[in-house]
C-alpha cells in the first residue's frame, strides 16, 4: 500500500491557495487537507499531521500577508521548500437568481478587498463589506445565506452551487499572489540557477545603524534583496524583526557568507530556507554555482568574532539536521534574557 503524503492549505475548498497547491507536482499524488486558517495549516505541519502546508505570503497589490510572516517567524521553526506565484482575478459569486440590485452584503478575504476596492465603489457603492478568513470561506458563507455575494475565484462557484455573476474583476491588471510551501526543518532544496533565500532577523536595537549594518552584510557581497519587511515582535512599540528574501541559495558563497555575517550581528536569526524562485528559468543540472557569479566577500565584516560558530550554524541550516532557528550574539549586543534564548539543538521560536 502506498502512503500518500498529506498537504494542508488555507481552505476551505475553492481557495486560490488550493488552486496554487494543485499546480505543484507534490500535490498530484498527495492528500490535500483544507485548514481553517494559516496558523492551523502550519500547526498541522508542526504536529507532524502533514508533510507540508501551502499558505499565501504576499500579494502584488496589498503586500505581505502578515499572518503568514508572523506565523513563520514564531512558534517552532518551519522551512520554506517551494513558492508558487498565481495570477489572481476575482469573480462575484452569488446564489442562483441573485442580481446586482439584490446585493446588500459582500464578503471575501481582506487581500481580495484591496484588489477590488474601486470596482466595489463603482458597482456596489452601498454594499456592506465583512471579511472572511479566505475567499473559499466567503463562498461557503454565501451558500449558507450569511452574505449576498463573495469575491473568489470563478472556480469556487461549482463546489458551493453558486453562480459567477461577474468575472475578471481586478482593479489592477496582472495582480498576482505568492504562496509558500512550508515543512518541518530538513535538508534544503538543491540549488538551481534561480533561487531565493528567506530569513527573519532580530536586530540589536540599542545602537544606531543596526538596520544599515544588517543590509550591508548582503550589499557588500553583491547579494540582491528581493523583499525586506519589518514586523512588530509583539514585545512593545518600536520592537521589530525583519523578514528578508535574498536572491540566491545558501550554498552560494556570497549568500552563505552574508548569512554568517547576519548571524554574527543579530541577537537572533531564523533561517527559513533556500528554494527555487517561482517563474524563473532554472536549471538543476548546472551545479551549485553555475549560472551565478561566484561572488566573494567585498571587505571583511566589522561584526565581532563568532566566525566558527556562524559557519557551524550555516552548516546546520544547510543540512537541516537540527532545526533552523538560532540565537546568535550580536556585535555589542547584550546577551538575550535566559527565557528568550534558544541555545538548544532543537530550536523553538519565541
Ligand atoms: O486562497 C485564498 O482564497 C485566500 O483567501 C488567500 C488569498 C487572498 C487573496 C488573493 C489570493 C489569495
Amino acid at each position: 500500500m502506498t502512503v500518500r503524503a498529506r498537504y494542508t492549505y488555507l481552505g476551505p475548498e475553492g481557495t486560490f491557495t488550493e488552486a496554487a497547491l494543485r499546480t505543484l507536482p507534490e500535490a498530484a499524488d498527495g492528500e490535500l487537507i483544507p485548514a481553517a486558517s494559516v496558523a492551523a495549516a502550519l500547526d498541522a505541519v508542526r504536529r507532524g499531521d502533514a508533510a507540508g502546508a501551502l499558505v499565501p505570503i504576499e500579494n502584488s497589490v496589498e503586500g505581505a500577508v502578515t499572518t503568514t510572516l508572523d506565523e513563520l517567524a514564531t512558534g517552532s521553526p518551519l522551512m520554506i521548500y517551494r513558492e508558487v506565484v498565481l495570477p489572481i482575478s476575482f469573480a462575484l459569486l452569488v446564489r442562483p437568481g441573485t442580481t446586482l440590485d439584490d446585493v446588500k452584503t459582500v464578503t471575501g478575504h481582506p487581500v481580495a478587498q484591496a484588489q477590488v476596492r474601486r470596482w466595489l465603489a463603482a458597482n456596489l457603492p452601498h454594499a456592506e463589506w465583512e471579511s472572511a478568513s479566505s475567499n473559499g470561506e466567503g463562498a461557503r458563507l454565501v451558500r449558507d445565506g450569511r452574505y449576498d455575494c463573495a469575491f473568489a475565484g470563478a472556480f469556487a462557484a461549482a463546489p458551493y452551487g453558486l453562480d459567477a455573476l461577474v468575472t475578471d474583476i481586478n482593479d489592477t491588471a496582472g495582480a498576482t499572489t505568492r504562496f509558500v510551501l512550508a515543512g518541518r526543518p530538513g535538508r534544503i532544496t538543491a540549488p538551481t540557477s534561480a533561487d531565493k533565500t528567506s530569513i527573519v532577523a532580530w536586530l540589536d536595537d540599542d545602537h544606531p545603524g543596526a538596520l544599515l549594518e544588517l543590509l550591508r552584510e548582503w550589499a557588500v557581497r553583491g547579494v540582491t534583496l528581493m523583499r525586506v519587511e519589518s514586523r512588530p515582535t509583539g514585545e512593545g512599540l518600536g520592537q521589530y524583526c525583519f523578514s528578508i528574501d535574498a536572491e540566491g541559495h545558501a550554498r552560494d558563497r556570497a549568500v552563505g557568507e552574508a548569512l554568517m555575517g547576519v548571524y554574527r550581528r543579530c541577537p537572533k536569526v531564523r533561517f527559513l530556507g533556500s528554494y527555487p524562485r517561482a517563474g524563473a528559468e532554472a536549471s538543476t543540472d548546472a551545479g551549485p554555482v553555475a549560472g551565478r557569479p561566484d561572488r566573494t566577500v567585498g571587505h571583511p565584516t566589522a561584526a565581532g568574532g563568532r566566525f566558527v560558530e556562524a559557519a557551524d550554524w550555516l552548516g546546520r541550516c544547510l543540512d537541516g539536521v537540527s532545526g533552523s532557528d538560532r540565537v546568535g550574539r550580536a556585535h555589542r549586543a547584550p546577551r538575550p534574557r535566559r527565557a528568550d534564548r534558544m541555545d538548544g539543538v532543537a530550536g523553538s521560536g519565541r
